[in-house]
């Protein structure tokens, strides 16, 4: 049975999921966006800004925005597309998953003449968490796709936290016009704005948090790309929905397929791609 409810701040429709183990997790028909994953103690594992501004069509700033059908500038959309600025709703559910979809409005298809059917599936498990995305085109004609899942993590403190998994792996700077660079460290740390996407990565990274004890893994399927991102002082700054503190709390890790080049969704076939978090104690 789905427990779907309105948020007391945002007063935005969501469903809660809980697993027998206790894992819980929230998300917002708005976007079919999580923004809440708690382990079975009850300590959330993602970063939400305390300046989120919950007014559709504006994507939530942080949790997980899906990205979709287009990642960042890579088309003719405006940036990550407008999946995560419009309204889902409830296909299917239980205790502990739930399958959000949605099909794009007249004045969306004005933007992007490709019909589709997009659904998010949110499943929570003992401590996981577990997403995936599935696209079919529902037109007459091919269209090319690019996504990913923006994840936000909660970090105890910027710097000691580090993402591992990245050593020698191609990267686009985003910073330095999209220029290919490869990664020599065996952990990317952060002490000024990072906006890199990770070519063909491997399918299992982590997000270790020294202070905290503990690292997320995120497995990935169908995601070829993983972004890393950090906006750190200036960027925080420049964002009206966001805290200028916060870059102190929270790296993005998203599985993407972005620099990797699109994916090409003949008529009628359907792509699958998924993220898989659990924890692992330090
Ligand atoms: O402000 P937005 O549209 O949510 O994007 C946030 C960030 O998202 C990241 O994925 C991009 O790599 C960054 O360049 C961007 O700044």
């Amino acid at each position: 049975m789905v427990n779907i409810t309105t948020d007391e701040f945002s007063g935005l429709k969501k469903v809660q999921l809980q697993s027998a183990e206790g894992t819980s997790a929230e998300i917002f028909l708005h976007g079919a966006h999580v923004t809440s994953w708690k382990t079975s103690k009850g300590e959330e594992v993602l970063f939400v800004s305390k300046q989120a501004i919950y007014k559709p069509p504006k994507a939530i700033r942080g949790g997980i925005p899906v990205c979709f059908p287009q990642f960042g500038g890579f088309g003719p959309l405006s940036q990550h597309g407008f999946a995560r600025n419009s309204e889902f709703t409830v296909s299917a559910s239980a205790a502990d998953s739930v399958t959000l979809s949605f099909t794009p409005r007249e004045e969306q298809l004005n933007l992007f003449s490709h019909p589709f059917e997009l659904t998010v599936q949110v499943r929570v498990g003992s401590d996981t968490l577990e997403q995936t995305l599935t696209a079919t085109n529902t037109g007459s004609e091919p269209f090319e796709l690019t996504a990913a899942l923006h994840t936000y993590f909660r970090i105890s403190s910027i710097d000691k936290a580090r993402v591992d998994g990245l050593q020698g792996v191609d990267y686009l700077d985003s910073l330095q016009e999209k220029e290919r660079f490869t990664e020599n460290g065996a952990s990317v740390h952060f002490s000024g704005e990072v906006d890199r996407i990770y070519l063909a990565t491997p399918g299992r990274l982590e997000v270790v948090d020294e202070a905290k004890g503990r690292a997320v893994v995120i497995e990935k399927e169908g995601f070829p790309d993983a972004v890393v991102w950090n906006p750190w002082i200036e960027k925080a700054a420049g964002m009206g929905d966001f805290g200028d503190e916060e870059y102190k709390e929270m790296v993005c890790l998203e599985p993407a397929v972005a620099g990797s080049g699109p994916v090409t969704l003949q008529p009628g076939a359907s792509w699958s791609a998924k993220q898989m978090l659990s924890l692992r104690q330090l």
